[in-house]
């Protein structure tokens, strides 16, 4: 058994071990009738009277009565194993999926998570459910019936006790040899999955690029691969079931011949005979049970690896151990903040010193790729600085739970993710309990009321998978109301004017005239045009904070900022590409 995975089991034990006490009670019935018809057969070949026979076979059939029925009761218990080891895993696993896809710093595509998720969970519980019940019967019933054996006959118990060794033996080494290749099914599942969610979701940019028939060669190759190693596998396990059961026909075959022979000579009787081999058939079939599962000891082996990997996964800022108490102050500051991301070689920010106070607009504008998406996420507690502290209140963001960050910082990013469902469950996901009155109010300050009010179905419309039927003006939109609901005093809001046309802009700009004083707004822009009235503009540039000021000020200075502000300018005045944009 899998140390590691019986590690994993402990609330499933108890469980586990009522599936396994099942299995030891069938088989008890199964020697119960073994014995029976030993008598009935001895009594038979010794030209008893039939009305001496009849009380062993007698309870020979109440013996088959009683291990159909504890055979129902057994396969309940194992489907109950299944069911409680299925919940606990997904219970386990869905916080850390949630934490590690959240992680912007962490390298875990959502196709394998997904596979973790799924096909490593049914792997386990089948695991749970029949392999170590198995296991277990095959240990306590097995080697019962072999305890049994040795009273009527050492010799062959001890044949047959050698024969059954040799077969857990040779399941251990080959699970070692084939190992590897049981892995590799999963990493080219997990592979697979990934790739296929991928073009799921770029299908419409797929089709824009006349890109589909490569990327469906690509797809196709790694189906083919997938199929090379599910064959592979079943390959193996075929050959190695042929082995064992080689091994278990020879250890019986053995055994018989071999209390033939003492019969022969006049040391065994003949139901010492009989019941010494129906209970070697007995013994040899509680690991032919085993045997049966041994597909599913290797498939949960196999999924062990991504699991454990997946629940020992650190997050990018891990839980305080002793969380500090939420503040009751919200200005935030960034004290000598420096972060580089992972793999990256230089840092996305150097040594940035600012203030956010309450009720305050502070704008972050600079060139792409100056880090003000990173000032984001450090804000968010996605990532902590390498150097310096983001404080909140005064309190270092890592002394405080994640939870408690995000009840009172809330964040509009760049690809504002909405959730299939209707315009109003994806309001209300930050605040279920609030009003009428309020998601009108949030409807209000997003500029979405006229626009809702133009649908049929108002709020009640569907967005579609991922927002997909609505445009990114809308979408960004929607999500500032749904910021707006949480209620939190602190506002992120990244990219906010990103990829929407002139109208949705323009709302977007007013819904954050309409925010200002009412919540701290860190507003992260492209289109300086709609944080110019910002309160401070903090300029970045290659990670470092270069300039900071109002509009006017900024200008006066005539650095970067009045060179971004001019171009823009010049821009709106004779449209250049994107890329000459900041
Ligand atoms: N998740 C990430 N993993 C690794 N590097 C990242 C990640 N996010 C950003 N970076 C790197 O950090 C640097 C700053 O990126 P950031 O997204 O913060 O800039 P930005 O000013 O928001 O750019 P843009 O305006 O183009 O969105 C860049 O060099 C970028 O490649």
């Amino acid at each position: 058994m899998n140390p590691v995975l019986w590690r994993l089991s402990r609330p499933l034990r108890p469980s586990i071990l009522l599936a396994a006490f099942g299995q030891v009670v069938v088989t008890a019935c199964h020697v119960g009738q073994a014995l029976c018809l030993a008598s009935a057969l001895a009594g038979l070949f010794a030209d008893q009277p039939l009305s001496e026979l009849w009380w062993p076979l007698s309870v020979f059939f109440v013996f088959t009565w009683l291990r159909i029925v504890l055979m129902g009761l057994s396969e309940a218990l194992a489907m109950r194993v299944a069911g409680l080891a299925r919940h606990y895993l997904r219970q386990r696993l869905i916080g850390q999926v949630l934490r590690v896809a959240a992680d912007p710093a962490s390298d875990r595509d959502s196709g394998e998570l997904s596979t973790t998720l799924v096909q490593s969970v049914e792997a386990l519980q089948a695991y749970y459910s029949r392999y170590v019940p198995a296991v277990l019967g095959a240990v306590f019933g097995g080697g019962g019936v072999l305890l049994l054996m040795a009273y009527f006959d050492s010799r062959s118990a001890l044949v047959a006790a050698l024969a059954a060794l040799a077969l857990p033996f040779t399941d251990r080494l080959w699970l070692r040899w084939r190992r590897a290749s049981a892995g590799g099914l999963f990493a080219s599942m997990g592979r697979f999955s990934a790739y296929l969610l991928d073009s799921l979701r770029g299908v419409t940019t797929l089709k824009a690029f006349n890109a589909q028939t490569r990327r469906r060669q690509v797809l196709s190759q790694q189906a083919r691969d997938l199929r090379e190693q599910a064959m592979g596998v079943l390959y193996a396990i075929l050959m190695r079931n042929g082995a064992t059961g080689l091994l278990s026909l020879g250890g019986l075959a053995l055994v018989t011949a071999l209390s033939a022979q003492r019969a022969v000579a006049g040391e065994l009787s003949p139901f010492a005979l009989l019941a010494v081999v129906l209970l070697a058939r007995e013994a040899f079939g509680t690991l032919e049970k085993l045997d049966k599962t041994f597909h599913i000891a290797w498939s949960g082996n196999a999924a062990a690896a991504p699991v454990i990997r997946l629940l020992d996964a650190i997050p990018g800022v891990p839980e305080p151990i002793e969380a500090r108490a939420l503040p009751t102050h919200h200005g935030v500051a960034f004290d000598s903040v420096s972060y580089t991301w992972p793999g990256g070689c230089e840092p996305a920010l150097h040594n940035v010193n600012f203030t956010l106070e309450p009720g305050e607009f502070v704008a972050v504008v600079g060139p792409s790729g100056a880090g003000k998406s990173t000032l984001a996420a450090l804000l968010m507690r996605f990532v902590a600085p390498d150097c310096g502290r983001v404080s909140l209140g005064g309190v270092d963001l890592r002394d405080l739970r994640v939870n408690d960050v995000y009840e009172n910082v809330s964040g509009v990013f760049q690809h504002s993710v909405l959730l299939h469902g209707s315009i109003e469950e994806n309001l209300r996901m930050g605040a279920p309990q609030a009003s009428d009155e309020d998601l009108a109010e949030a409807c209000r300050v997003a500029s979405l009321e006229s626009w809702i009010s133009s649908l049929e179905k108002g709020v009640a419309t569907a967005v579609g998978e991922g927002g997909a039927r609505l445009s990114g003006g809308q979408r960004q939109r929607i999500a500032i109301a749904r910021a707006w609901l949480k209620n939190t005093p602190v506002m992120v809001l990244d990219e906010a004017t990103a990829n929407v046309d002139v109208a949705s802009e323009t709302h977007i700009g007013e819904a954050i005239e309409r925010l200002r004083g009412q919540r701290s707004l860190l507003v992260i822009a492209h289109r300086l045009a709609n944080v110019r009235n910002a309160d401070r503009i903090l300029v970045l540039d290659r990670g470092r904070l270069v300039e900071i000021g109002d509009h006017h000020n900024l200008l006066t200075r005539n650095g970067l900022y009045a060179r971004l502000w001019n171009r823009q300018h010049a821009h709106e005045a004779s449209p250049q590409t994107e890329e000459e944009l900041i």
